[in-house]
């Protein structure tokens, strides 16, 4: 059709765009299926009136709702990815008395399916290559639809610990597809969205699962059953959407599927021409084959070659920081947060706890809405700096509580216990960092009286092992029992830190690692890349996870949230420096960002000005910066 390419030097970036052929251009350059017509007498701004109208006609045009009905069943991974990570809190607190778990058997039912998804997660990477997305996906919600069924239906403790690793190797595979996926499958200006819709179903699943813990908690036999089995119902939905789903067209060019490609890129694309897509994709699969990369495994080729050596790094740094900013403790911190606060009844501090998820699934919308306004770079910037200074206020707060610790007014002692250490503090503070020990304390307004300090029961630390605090039966008369947190008058500054962390955190830590991360590798190291960074994500939740209640117990906690903030504002640093704008960027064309020095990509890239974006003139496609008259013929 005489199309021509032409190379762009736009901000010292090189990109590839089709020049328009005449026939689809008007004399002053615009495009002429745009509509409204601009008026001639103000050149300046008709133009950008056009370009305007152009864009909203192009944005309409070529986003068929089934691109969203695609993201949308791929998100379900990330749904049931909260949601099995999420509801083993609440299933625990009934397991653990039903099945007489010891605190082993808790922290294997617990931390086994993040071990099992962070080796999934690697293990995807040579399916994907070798499988495609779309067998992964069915792969994955397979996974979690017999993990499920063995959880709700497992006689005994070990037959539940089969079935969290089934549901662990299921997530892994769905944490490093799913986004991969949806990215390829999406148009560039709704990539950014599309894939961080999928953490929105990540916090989604883990509020429905606070939710369902909540509901459940009632049905002290068997509730957990339900809690557990119920992530069968979305696993087998996408199981069954995916049967009719198609494969994502850039693995199909990769394996030679031409024809399947371009049906399927017609298919996602509406009445878009599709041809310049399908070029610039083969034209970068030719690249990669003549160029970067050399021999060998995928990930000796992405260290050995620059940029997608940068690109690895960046990623799996994006994770990690995600991961060490302590999302999952303060998730998991939150209902004794809430109970420093004045909650004291158990169940309340199980419905508040639902508030927590939602707020993060509620910020995380609002990520959604950001990403493609503001772009990945401000926003990850913003959000981390943010997160960096709520843990600040988080560890004041701490620091505050400690400072003003209840002391110890009684020491009573029981004849077989005797020689217990619990006995011997004279604060709350030290007292409730030891994880034998609790407080009791009875409260008159806002004074407390006969306070002690005494060993924990080792069925339930709901209850002291002997005492006042021992039964709820003999806790009448305002006598309270605190494990793991001290009564103080400083909550608000905690409960302060807690809303601000997650509206700091989710609208851009939480998501951006993951949209990111399946923009940033050139086809042929996206899956290994994707894979490599879901790994390192899923190992530092566990590490941080196993080492929370160890560092609180060396550090304090205002010490541990100290550290978490001190973690991320070298996260910030290594952000600002590392991490370029991939805003609606191709993805063919995102490699040639990590061409210069590591730490020279983010501050060459805060020009907004180089985005590339695309218009469709009459069926072809045409930049929006290229409205000179020069460029028509
Ligand atoms: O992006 C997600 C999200 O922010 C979740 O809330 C968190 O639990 C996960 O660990 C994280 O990877």
């Amino acid at each position: 059709m005489g199309e021509r390419w032409r190379k762009v030097t736009d901000g010292g970036e090189r990109s590839l765009i089709k020049a328009p052929s005449s026939a689809s251009i008007s004399s002053q350059g615009a495009p002429a299926a745009a509509a409204p017509a601009p008026a001639p007498a103000a050149p300046s701004t008709s133009t950008g009136d056009l370009e305007r109208a152009a864009r909203k006609q192009f944005q309409q045009d070529v986003t068929p709702g089934f691109v969203y009905v695609l993201a949308a069943f791929s998100a379900m991974g990330g749904f049931l990815f909260g949601y099995d990570t999420g509801v083993i809190s609440g299933a625990m607190l009934l397991l653990k008395k039903e099945l007489e778990l010891s605190a082993l058997w808790q922290e294997m039912l617990i931390s086994s399916t993040v071990a099992a998804a962070a080796l999934s997660a690697l293990l995807g990477g040579v399916l994907n290559g070798l499988f495609g997305r779309r067998v992964c996906i069915l792969l994955a919600s397979f996974f979690f639809t017999v993990g499920g069924i063995v959880l709700s239906t497992a006689p005994g403790k070990e037959v539940l610990l089969a079935g969290r690793l089934i549901v662990g190797v299921g997530l892994g595979i769905a944490c490093m597809t799913v986004p991969v996926y949806i990215a390829e499958a999406s148009p560039p200006h709704l990539r950014g969205q599309l894939v961080t819709v999928n953490t929105l179903f990540i916090t989604g699943g883990q509020f429905t699962a606070s939710l369902v813990d909540g509901a459940f908690s009632y049905l002290q036999h068997d509730g957990w059953r339900y809690m557990l089995g119920l992530s069968v119902l979305p696993a087998v939905l996408q199981f069954i959407g995916f049967l009719f789903l198609p494969e994502s067209p850039r693995w199909l060019i990769q394996r030679g599927l031409t024809q399947k490609a371009r049906r399927v890129l017609s298919q996602i694309r509406g009445n878009q021409n599709i041809d310049e897509e399908y070029d610039s994709i083969k034209n970068s699969l030719d690249e990669e084959d003549s160029g970067g990369g050399g021999d060998g495994p995928v990930i000796w080729r992405m260290l050995t070659y620059p940029p997608t050596r940068r690109a690895l790094l960046v990623g799996c740094g994006l994770h990690m920081f995600q991961q060490v900013s302590g999302i999952n403790t303060i998730m998991y911190y939150s209902a004794t947060i809430l109970q420093m606060s004045g909650v004291r009844d158990d169940k309340l501090a199980i419905w508040l706890a639902c508030l927590t998820t939602l707020t993060n699934f509620l910020f995380t919308l609002l990520g959604v809405w950001l990403v493609e306004r503001v772009g990945r770079r401000k926003l990850t910037l913003g959000s981390i700096l943010g997160t960096c200074l709520s843990l600040s206020v988080l560890a004041v707060g701490f620091l505050m509580s400690a400072q003003h610790s209840p002391p110890v007014t009684l020491h009573p002692t029981n004849p077989s216990l005797a020689n217990s250490t619990c006995s011997k503090y004279q604060l709350c503070e030290p007292c409730m960092l030891d994880p034998k020990c609790g407080f009791c304390y009875r409260e008159n307004g806002s004074a407390l009286l006969a306070s002690s300090c005494v060993p924990v029961n080792k069925a339930s630390t709901e209850h002291a092992a002997w005492g006042r605090c021992s039964n709820s039966s003999l806790m009448k008369d305002q006598t309270y029992w605190a494990y793991n947190y001290c009564p103080t008058s400083y909550s608000w500054l905690v409960l302060l830190g807690l809303v601000l962390y997650l509206a700091a955190f989710a609208p851009g830590m939480g998501p951006m690692p993951w949209t990111i991360n399946s923009e940033i590798y050139p086809l042929w190291a996206r899956s290994t890349g994707n894979a490599c960074a879901a790994g390192v994500n899923w190992t530092f939740n566990i590490l941080v996870s196993l080492t929370f209640l160890h560092l609180a117990q060396y550090f304090t906690y205002y010490g541990a949230f100290f550290l978490y903030s001190s973690m991320a504002l070298l996260g910030f640093f290594f952000i600002y420096g590392c991490l370029p704008e991939t805003k609606a960027r191709r993805l063919e064309e995102i490699e040639a960002l990590f061409e210069n020095q590591l730490c020279s990509c983010g501050a060459s890239d805060s020009d907004e000005g180089r985005q590339v974006e695309y218009i469709r003139v009459k069926g072809s496609n045409y930049h929006l910066s290229d409205n000179d008259a020069s460029d028509v013929d």
